[in-house]
């Protein structure tokens, strides 16, 4: 066992697949800090998501910088820090592990129909026309490294649900046991 504690986990999917409820919920579980990657936005891409115009790689490029520095600074402190971040591409996430190459994710992956109907029951910035192209930029992390997926196609499974399998798989991988790095 290493004796520094530190953990950076990236909750990641689709807009409305959960990310932020969940994140949140971690890194409370986690005793650790929470960043919603939408606070790390410039201004221009809430502009450009909120016209329903779907953000490109060079507009993602800046923002997925200032997402990898976050998680590279928590990995510097020892800290233990929860991200939500879409992080639709594989080469997205790359940028993301360029700032901790232990990086653990939690892919969120509900059914088409429940994000579509989660996303017509909030007020949010964006739209819900832009569920498709989220859709269609997603690349499974399937595969990656220290992922675990959660996939609610069969009906909503609730956010502590969730939670907590996510935790009980950190420990089942020998990744973290509530107190330190294993
Ligand atoms: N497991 C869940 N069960 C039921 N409702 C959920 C669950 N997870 C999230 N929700 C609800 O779905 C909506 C979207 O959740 P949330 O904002 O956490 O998603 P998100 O991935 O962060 O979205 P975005 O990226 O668009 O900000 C919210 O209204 C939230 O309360
Ligand atoms: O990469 C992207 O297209 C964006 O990060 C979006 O996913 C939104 O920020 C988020 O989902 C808010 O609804």
């Amino acid at each position: 066992m290493k004796d520094t504690q530190g953990l950076n986990v990236l909750v990641m999917g689709v807009s409305g697949s959960g990310k932020t409820t969940i994140g949140r919920m971690l890194a409370q579980e986690l005793a650790g800090e929470f960043i919603d990657g939408d606070d790390l936005h410039p201004q221009n891409n809430i502009d450009k998501m909120r016209q329903g115009i779907p953000l490109n790689d060079g507009d993602r490029q800046p923002w997925l910088s200032k997402v990898a520095e976050c998680f590279a600074t928590a990995k510097r402190q020892g800290k233990i820090r929860v991200i939500a971040c879409s992080a639709l591409k594989r080469q997205y996430r790359d940028v993301l592990r360029s700032g901790d190459s232990k990086l653990c994710t939690l892919f969120l992956n509900p059914d088409p129909q429940l994000l579509k109907k989660r996303m017509l029951s909030r007020e949010h910035f964006m739209p819900t026309a832009l569920l498709q192209s989220q859709l269609d930029t997603l690349e499974s992390p399937t595969g990656e490294g220290l992922t675990f997926e959660y996939q609610s196609a069969s009906g909503d499974i609730s956010a502590q649900h969730i939670t907590s399998a996510f935790l009980s798989w950190l420990l089942e991988e020998r990744i973290y046991n509530g107190k330190q790095e294993i």
